[in-house]
């Protein structure tokens, strides 16, 4: 199984409903959000996932890139989101959150920056329905995929397998024609991609040609 997930950030604020009406075929919209403190870069809250809520009935899955997590992510839940991404990093009770999200009928997921390591994390995976593993620095879209990360990729897969049940794993950052089998042969099945679809002549034909390439080189 493998799904794709074109970025939101990487498409026109001023014309959302165009961009999203452009992917029919992908498996869900990511929704950065970023609050220029986790982050330096300022995107969108609330307001705006509730009316992207509001235009679609597509899969949301709203990454966080915010140094409360605690204390806003839970209202991304009863917003609608299916998918709520917290960062370990700013998280000040994982364990607590991914409970209160799943609660809110929310899929509760956790990301790692590039070089926040899995390992110690490993007890909470199986309060977790995703993995986030990023791979650029969080912040912007467009930057290029960082291959140090596919090691990291592959730990958390097996840590997965050994836990088993169904914890999506997803990278988010430079994922493109160049670098999508990579991430599919190291493990991951979830695939965030911003510039590389909504940079594309056809947009859903970049979500096609990802996930033909991703499940070509699925192990
Ligand atoms: O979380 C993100 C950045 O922090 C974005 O989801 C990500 O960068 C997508 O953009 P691109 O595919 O262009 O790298
Ligand atoms: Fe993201």
């Amino acid at each position: 199984m493998v799904r794709i997930m074109p970025s939101l950030l990487a498409a026109d604020f001023a014309n959302l409903q165009s961009a999203i009406e452009s992917v029919p075929g992908a498996d869900g919209l990511h929704v950065d959000v970023m609050d220029n403190h986790f982050v330096p870069n300022l995107t969108l809250g609330l307001p705006v996932l509730e009316s992207i809520r509001a235009a679609t009935p597509m899969m949301l899955d709203v990454h966080l890139m915010i140094t409360d997590p605690d204390r806003w992510a839970p209202a991304f839940a009863e917003a609608g989101a299916e998918s709520v991404t917290f960062h370990v990093e700013a998280a000040a009770a994982p364990v607590r959150l991914a409970r209160e999200l799943r609660a809110r009928g929310a899929r509760a997921s956790m990301a790692l920056k590039p070089a926040t390591p899995i390992e110690p994390y490993a007890d909470l995976l199986p309060e977790l329905d995703m993995v986030l593993i990023m791979t650029v620095e969080p912040g912007f879209g467009g930057q290029k995929f960082l291959d140090l990360c596919l090691p990291k990729i592959e730990r958390t897969r097996a840590l997965l397998d050994r836990v088993g049940g169904d914890v999506w794993l997803q990278v988010d950052g430079g994922v493109s024609v160049e670098t999508v089998e990579r991430c599919a042969a190291a493990g991951v099945d979830s695939f965030v991609a911003g510039s590389s679809v909504f940079g594309a002549d056809d947009p859903d034909v970049m979500v096609t040609e990802l996930r033909r390439l991703a499940l070509a080189a699925s192990a």
